[in-house]
């Protein structure tokens, strides 16, 4: 052990350091802190990276102590013990709506909830009690009642937030619980993980009948709810797209991914482009661009919904899907984050399936996670969870994983040779990549 190991009373004086220069620039440049209060901002708008980086260290040191305070062994239990029914309360709370069951600036009691949701009042009130240990809602003065924490409100102010929730814990949660008897079918006394799309967590918790026979997440997305509710995971998962391009401030990457302006009257397709947030925004900003947005037919519905009228000669969906030959000849084909959700295999079959409409000089703008630093040891330990966290999600539910830059070239080299990457930009902390390449093909 060369490393002096940090104790409680050094962390504590590491976490009063980097709190006085977190709040100092908070109040240097006008940034409202957050309260646990219903009224409270819900965010800390406008960090900038280094303010960024200082929250997280000040987080890695607040995780240290939390460690140090209990001891190695209870850290473990206790983690352990709260981690899978702190994860349900908040999916009970968020799939039953509890969010907008309690006014904003009031309280409700249980009766009321349980009226609202449908639920029991037993378990209104049993999971309330384990929520409120996480200040997500509080009990009020008046017995038998709840308001909301600002944690509870966030959930209930955006929709975006709730959306996500659903997404990594409804959908994506009960897969990765079932990761270990997964490995243990399928990849152990193996040299590498499975590839096969077919021998996934996701696939061995939805493909038996009685559970959809789903094999990858977007069949469930696509095809889960009967009558007017088919679709209602797709609706939810565009919502949540939306809502990370909002908080990782994606807007700026887009717009400058390219030179759009110089562009002109260029034709662009926007390859899983969702609900069409980012072609929205680029139509907004470019009047001369005019974009399809290509992604499976129950996006379309929130493409409809969310693309402004005046915009509509301009930006169009069309349901198609990108394993088939792409039918629509573009000047630039957009495709972010897309391929990071598929073994190389399929990302390979995907950038293929470009091929039969690229012309000499049309451009593949890939944009994605680089998910997996070159070197992570300078990186604070919670924002490389925030890659580590997506890998494995990526590996319970599509045997994907998120990859270094070098691994996205490859990608295009086994695709086709004639995809000439001319452009790379990656940016450690902002999370992403943005590849361009020209064909020199025929
Ligand atoms: C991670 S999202 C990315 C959405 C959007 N490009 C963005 O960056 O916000 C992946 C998208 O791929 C779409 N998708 C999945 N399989 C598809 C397929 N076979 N054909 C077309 N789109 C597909 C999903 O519906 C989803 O909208």
């Amino acid at each position: 052990m060369s490393e002096a190991q940090p104790t409680l009373n050094s962390l504590a004086a590491k976490v009063t350091e980097l709190t006085q220069n977190f709040t100092k620039y908070l109040e240097d440049n006008g940034i409202p802190a957050p309260s646990l209060a219903a009224d409270s901002p819900t965010s800390y708008s406008g960090l900038n990276a280094e303010s960024f980086i200082l929250r997280q260290q000040l987080l890695d040191a607040l995780n240290d102590m939390w460690i140090l305070t209990q001891g190695p062994s209870e850290s473990i239990f206790n983690y352990v013990h709260n981690v899978m029914p702190d994860v349900a309360s908040l999916n009970i709370l968020n799939h039953f709506d509890f969010w907008s069951a309690v006014p904003l600036d009031g309280s409700a009691s249980y009766a009321t909830i349980a009226k609202h949701t449908a639920l029991p009042e037993e378990v209104v009130r049993r999971v309330l009690e384990h929520s409120t240990t996480l200040q997500i809602f509080t009990r009020a003065s008046t017995p038998g009642h709840v308001q909301h924490t600002s944690r509870s409100a966030a959930l209930a102010k955006q929709s975006g937030l709730r959306a996500l929730v659903s997404t990594v814990l409804d959908d994506a949660g009960p897969p990765m619980a079932v990761m270990n008897e997964a490995l243990s079918r399928y990849s152990l006394n193996k040299t590498t993980l499975t590839t096969d799309m077919k021998e996934t967590a996701f696939a061995l918790f939805h493909s038996g009948a009685t559970r959809g026979g789903y094999t990858t997440s977007w069949e469930l997305l696509e095809q889960d709810g009967e009558g007017e509710k088919k679709g209602w995971r797709q609706r939810n998962f565009v919502e949540f797209m939306r809502y990370i391009k909002e908080i990782f401030q994606l807007e700026k990457v887009i717009l400058e991914s390219y030179d759009w302006k110089a562009a002109g009257k260029a034709t662009v397709v926007d390859i899983g482009g969702s609900g069409g947030h980012d072609s929205v925004v680029l139509a907004q900003n470019f009047p001369e661009l005019n974009i399809t947005v290509q992604d499976l037919p129950e996006a379309g519905p929130a493409f409809e919904k969310n693309t402004p009228a005046e915009l509509k000669d301009r930006v169009s969906f069309m349901a198609h899907d990108f394993f088939k030959p792409q039918p629509v000849q573009a000047d630039i084909y957009m495709i972010k984050l897309i391929l990071h959700d598929w073994p190389d295999k399929e990302s390979v079959q995907i950038l293929r399936g470009l091929v039969p409409s690229m012309r000499p000089g049309s451009r593949v703008l890939f944009i994605d996670y680089v998910g997996k630093q070159t070197n992570p040891e300078g990186l604070p330990r919670s924002i490389q969870q925030m890659g580590t966290a997506t890998d494995l999600r990526m590996m319970a539910l599509f045997s994907a994983e998120e990859r270094p830059v070098e691994a996205w070239k490859e990608i295009f080299r086994q695709a086709d040779e004639r995809f000439d990457i001319v452009r790379v930009e990656a940016n450690p902390v902002a999370f992403y990549v943005v590849m361009e390449a020209i064909w020199r093909g025929e």
